[in-house]
């Protein structure tokens, strides 16, 4: 069985995608294909060069993450432009990765966690789709001190996505984040138990 995996920045879905892990599910992250896509050598990392200029590579060759993140999360032509060089690699790797998994162990969870699933319109490509949310002051709190960004870059970032109350009402299963570990963990094997797998 595969679920999509979704929610907003700094919802809790790698905290929550390593839950599923933990209780042996084999995880397909797609902000870790994000980055080994642009890797020094790739075809990706050479078009946002092309595109955004030879500024955004650091001395050492590698993607200057933090000076595209500032251009794109503010305007949206420039995120649309990174998006369309980035996600046909993206959504490739991701759904060799996923078939390959189904394929080598067919009654294993494959969880594949996608920060922009329903904003991509992939949600079709999945089983189920697993939101985890939390309410917007939670997310904002968490994402400011995670990333240390002041509150308004904070908003700026969970801007650029579809909200989670949305993605709530499209969800077919919904994980609450928003109380410690313990108790997202207890709402993961109760996903777990009503599907037959634990
Ligand atoms: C702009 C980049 C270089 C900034 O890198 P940085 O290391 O600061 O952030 P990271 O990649 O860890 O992303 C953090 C979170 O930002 C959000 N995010 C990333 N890209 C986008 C986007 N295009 N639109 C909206 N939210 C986004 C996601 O929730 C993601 O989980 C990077 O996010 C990127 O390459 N984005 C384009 C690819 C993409 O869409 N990735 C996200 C889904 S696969
Ligand atoms: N139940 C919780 N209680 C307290 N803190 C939490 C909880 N779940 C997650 N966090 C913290 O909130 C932050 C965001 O969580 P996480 O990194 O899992 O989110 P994410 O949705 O994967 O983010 P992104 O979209 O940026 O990849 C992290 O600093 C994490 O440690």
């Amino acid at each position: 069985m595969n679920i999509g995996l979704t929610g907003g920045i700094a919802s809790g879905k790698s905290t929550v995608s390593q839950l599923f892990v933990q209780y042996g599910a084999r995880l397909v992250d797609a902000d870790r294909i994000a980055r080994e896509v642009v890797l020094p050598g790739s075809a990706v990392l050479e078009q946002i060069a092309e595109r955004f200029g030879s500024e955004m590579l650091l001395p050492d060759g590698t993607l200057d993450r933090k000076r595209l993140g500032e251009i794109i999360f503010q305007d949206p032509v420039e995120r649309r432009a990174l998006e369309q060089i980035t996600h046909p690699a993206i959504r490739k790797q991701m759904m060799d990765q996923m078939k390959q998994y189904e394929l080598e162990d067919p009654k294993r969870l494959v969880v594949v966690d996608v920060p922009l699933l329903y904003e991509s319109g992939l949600d079709e490509l999945f089983q189920e789709v697993v939101v985890v949310y939390v309410p917007a002051s939670i997310q904002l709190e968490r994402l400011k001190e995670r990333d240390r960004l002041t509150e308004e870059e904070a908003y700026t970032r969970i801007r650029t996505q579809m909200s989670l109350e949305e993605k709530r009402e499209r969800a077919d299963w919904i994980i609450h984040n928003d109380k410690d570990r313990t108790e997202t963990e207890r709402q993961v094997r109760l996903f777990l138990q009503e599907k037959g797998l634990l």
